[in-house]
């Protein structure tokens, strides 16, 4: 069992009293990546800025390793935390070479040298130790920030949008890289992104803002199965909602005929609900008396995503085979193979006896936590 590692308990923060954060509550165990994803303006660098005390919280209270870092009236000065950072922009030391930006954080350190050394080659850049931060790519500089960072041995390790400035295929390469190193060495981490791929490729645990609030803190597996809230629904993943009616607590009469899931709801049988259906909840079943007509197609290489138009009107997306293939208009054959099932309230119809707070969900006993 891991020990927790940072808490954030009820925080408020952002700039002049006016309240940009609020009611945030996270916990990060230690050696575990932690992601605060969402769209822009919601509050993610805030909040990293506040868990580094370039900023005060104006309510709530943040723990790193049993003690209080920020509460209202209280800050710890950010050089007295044990926490590094690591910038979009890399923020080197133009005027250093690589090793002395590297044991910038250790210079007092009897073994800078040799950590530096180690360090280099962690994220493989032994060969360019006298170099110029303008001498390398934007890759091996976002390499050589990251050792700076790990120099000192933080507690925590924090991110803000690392990869951004970096395209394609090296973002992808250098995060997964990124997550390697912080595994092999037990960094605990937090990152802030506005890109799901990336959230999920390196974190743990990823947290979905909307507007300033914290709306599901959880792994991706179940952001992307077992969504809390319609706009964590929407934001992660691909997917559209279809009209229903709940039969009971874990089924629900929809055009496509009945569907269960393994998870309970709480409101009356009967009432309207939104189910999710994920690209990989509908499949290819080409005996299928449930048809629905091609009215887009996406070749992904290994598979094909299709857009799928039903009788009454109703728009889906399914992932076939990419050997599957079936022109645009064409009919064909599906079924629905989900097993998790995600509802919402419908619109307009959320039943009056749920408690404020209450999404209406919960977990069947069994169901991954
Ligand atoms: N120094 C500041 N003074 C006043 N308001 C600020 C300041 N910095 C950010 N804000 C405001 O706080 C809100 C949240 O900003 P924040 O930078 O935390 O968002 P974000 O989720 O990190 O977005 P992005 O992905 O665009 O960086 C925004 O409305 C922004 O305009």
């Amino acid at each position: 069992m891991s020990e927790l590692l940072l808490s954030l308990r009820d925080l408020a923060c952002g700039y002049r009293g006016q309240q940009i954060v609020q009611q945030l509550n996270l916990h990060l165990n230690a050696g575990d990546i932690g992601c605060l994803l969402g769209p822009s303006g919601c509050g993610k660098t805030t909040t990293l800025r506040a868990i580094a005390g370039f900023e005060p919280v104006q309510q709530g209270e943040i723990q790193l390793g049993g003690a209080v870092i920020s509460r209202a009236g209280f800050t710890l000065a950010p050089e007295k935390r044990r926490i590094g950072m690591v910038f979009q922009d890399y923020a080197l030391f133009p005027h250093l070479s690589v090793a002395d930006n590297v044991a910038f954080g250790i210079r007092q350190h009897p073994q800078r040298e040799r950590i530096t050394a180690e360090l280099l080659d962690l994220v493989k850049l032994g060969a360019h130790a006298r170099r110029y931060p303008h001498e390398l790519s934007g890759g091996q500089q976002q390499r050589v920030a990251l050792a700076r960072a790990l120099a000192p041995q933080p507690q925590l390790l924090l991110l803000d949008e690392p990869f951004s400035n970096l395209d394609g295929e090296l973002r992808r390469r250098l995060s997964h890289e990124v997550r390697d190193i912080l595994k092999a060495r037990g960094t605990s981490a937090i990152l802030v992104t506005h890109d799901q791929e990336e959230a999920f490729a390196v974190s743990d645990h990823v947290g979905v803002f909307k507007d300033g609030h914290l709306e599901q803190w959880d792994t991706p597996y179940n952001l992307y199965h077992e969504p809390l809230t319609p706009f964590v629904a929407s934001f992660i993943g691909q997917g559209y909602f279809i009209r229903g009616q709940l039969l009971g607590p874990d089924a629900v009469q929809t055009e496509l005929g009945p569907i269960r899931g393994n998870r309970a709801y709480t409101w009356p049988t009967g009432s309207a609900v939104d189910v999710l259906l994920r690209p990989d909840d509908i499949v290819h079943a080409p005996d299928s008396t449930l048809q629905a007509r091609i009215v887009g197609k996406t070749f992904l290489g290994a598979a094909t995503l299709y857009r799928l138009q039903l009788p009454t009107g109703t728009q889906l997306e399914s992932i076939f085979p990419s050997h599957v293939d079936h022109p645009p208009g064409a009919l064909v054959g599906i079924r629905v193979a989900a097993d998790h099932l995600v509802v919402f309230a419908a619109q307009g119809s959320v039943a009056a006896h749920l408690e404020f707070g209450d999404s209406g969900v919960r977990r069947t006993p069994g169901a991954p936590a």
